[in-house]
């Protein structure tokens, strides 16, 4: 039985783990977790799953786990991956998530194969995309294993390095774009209604749900949506016509400089 660990346990940590053990990808004595800072969620985890192991180093989980998961944020990883490369030896699996370190800056520092992860924080509820990219000598055991670890509870996308960032902004980061959309869509009604927020709320949640199960379980487009909607002359159309007189410029900026702040990223990381 292959030991999986976890080093950090924060937010997209504490998920992964989670998950695997609620669908049965992982029992409890495979999984090994270190925490530096050993807070309060760690404890309850443990309480919760007397048969995982919490290491009291990096390196104690490094030595005794043949599949190590780095999940530390992107400035951190240098430090903690160069403190075990002695542990990553060419046996083991390497799979990093944080964003804007590559596969090749992990891959210069030790021997293990290494491959990134990119989960997505709406698997909690079993859905969104796992962005997966192999470096070199990644074999097709550990590549399989690490698709079955997630496939459970999300659509998991092997992909090339050089769309990853791209990739992430439709993935790992757009729920926090959806919900910024959102947000303001509710703003922008409620100054101009007597709804109550929290009625507005559910309604634009309930028609963000529904419109995203109609292009799915009717397997619409987003223009075939549109149509349907947006009467010709109609209230819609004008709606619409908003949209896509302003959004592209917008979304044109969000692209560019998302993926210009993952090249920033690499840089810093590579200087560090
Ligand atoms: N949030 C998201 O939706 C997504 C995040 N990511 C990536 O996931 C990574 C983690 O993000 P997230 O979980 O949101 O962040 P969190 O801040 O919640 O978790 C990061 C964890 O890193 C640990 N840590 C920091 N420094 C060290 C160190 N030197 N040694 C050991 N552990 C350390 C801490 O864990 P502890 O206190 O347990 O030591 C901390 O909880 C990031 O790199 C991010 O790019 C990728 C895709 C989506
Ligand atoms: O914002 C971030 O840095 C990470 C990457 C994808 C989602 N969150």
């Amino acid at each position: 039985m292959k030991k999986i660990g976890f080093i950090g346990y924060g937010s997209m940590s504490s998920m992964l783990v989670s998950k695997m053990l609620q669908h049965q990808t992982l029992k409890e004595e495979q999984i090994y977790i270190y925490s530096r800072s050993q807070h309060e969620g760690v404890s309850r985890f443990k309480n919760c799953h007397p048969a995982v192991t919490l290491t009291s180093t990096a390196d104690e989980l490094a030595a005794n786990c043949d599949v190590v998961f780095i999940c530390v944020k992107p400035f951190d990883v240098k430090e903690v991956v160069k403190g075990i490369a002695p542990r990553l030896t060419s046996v083991k699996h390497v799979i990093s998530i944080a964003a804007g370190v590559t596969t090749e800056q992990l891959a210069r520092l030790i021997s293990a194969p290494v491959s990134k992860l990119m989960p997505s924080v709406t698997s909690e509820v079993d859905a969104g995309v796992s962005l997966v990219v192999h470096h070199e000598q990644v074999t097709e055991q550990q590549k399989e294993a690490l698709t079955q670890m997630l496939e459970a509870f999300s659509l998991v996308k092997v992909i090339h390095e050089q769309d990853l960032d791209a990739a992430t902004n439709l993935t790992g980061s757009s729920p926090a774009y959806f919900s910024a959309i959102c947000e303001t869509f509710v703003e922008a009604t409620l100054s101009k209604s007597q709804l109550r927020a929290t009625d507005a709320y559910e309604m634009v949640l309930e028609a963000l749900l529904g419109t995203a199960q109609l292009l799915k379980q009717k397997q619409m487009t987003f223009a075939e949506t549109i149509d349907r909607v947006a009467t010709k002359g109609g209230i819609t159309e004008e709606g619409v016509n908003i949209l896509q007189a302003h959004l592209p410029p917008a979304f044109d900026e969000l692209v560019t400089r998302t993926l210009d702040k993952y090249t920033a990223f690499q840089k810093q990381v590579d200087m560090q």
